[in-house]
């Protein structure tokens, strides 16, 4: 990480903590609503600017015999590192994601993520966050997974030569909660 990097304010738009976070987007695999295939992640504020998420960790999820899908882990991970970055008050992009696979987690679990944006310089945004498992057989304070997250800020005319791949038209688009 860049030594010349700068903490954002936490802003008066932002729920307090323990309150829920909107979705950015219905359709997302990740969180949205109108997503039926999709994680249906849920997020919540922390304290300053952490962030918290959780995930039931189905059946449909498995890569090893048992266990998570390394890349639904990955999903997860990108999921809660970008909903940190919710309190820039602007959409962003995931530039690069990395991940450390700590523990083994059963399939039935319910995992939670805590992330925080740990500073930016220009339209970069560094992030970190880890996962522990808080329902489950294997449940505990133990750390099973970290991560590391770089993002970069965007204009919404971003997405715009994207507009025609939507797969239908969305219930409720952005700013919108399941919660
Ligand atoms: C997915 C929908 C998100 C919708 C958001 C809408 C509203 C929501 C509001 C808040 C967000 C809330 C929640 C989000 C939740 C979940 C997020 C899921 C996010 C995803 O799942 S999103 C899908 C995967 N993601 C992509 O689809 C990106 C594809 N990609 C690109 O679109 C470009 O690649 C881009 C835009 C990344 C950069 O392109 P660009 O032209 O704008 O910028 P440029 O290249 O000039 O780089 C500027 C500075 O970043 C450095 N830099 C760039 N890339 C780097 C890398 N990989 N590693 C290290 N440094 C990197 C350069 O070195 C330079 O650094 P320096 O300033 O020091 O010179």
């Amino acid at each position: 990480m860049p030594d010349d990097l700068t903490l954002p304010p936490r802003p008066d738009f932002f729920p307090a903590p323990g309150g829920a976070l909107p979705q950015h987007w219905s359709k997302c695999f990740g969180c949205g609503d109108d997503q039926p295939a999709g994680m249906a992640m849920t997020f919540t504020a922390g304290e300053g600017l952490e962030v918290s998420g959780r995930l039931t960790v189905a059946q449909r999820y498995q890569g090893g015999p048992g266990v998570i899908h390394g890349g639904i882990l990955s999903v997860a991970f990108d999921e809660v590192q970008g909903m940190a970055c919710m309190v820039l008050g602007g959409p962003v992009v995931t530039g690069h994601l990395e991940i450390d696979f700590a523990r083994p987690i059963p399939l039935g679990s319910v995992l939670e993520f805590r992330a925080r944006i740990d500073g930016m310089v220009r339209r970069k945004v560094y992030t970190s966050a880890e996962a522990r498992i808080v329902e489950g057989p294997t449940a505990g304070d133990t750390v099973v997974a970290t991560s590391r997250g770089l993002f970069l800020t965007i204009k919404p005319e971003h997405f715009a030569p994207m507009a025609d791949f939507v797969d239908g038209v969305p219930v409720s688009p952005f700013g919108t909660s399941s919660l």
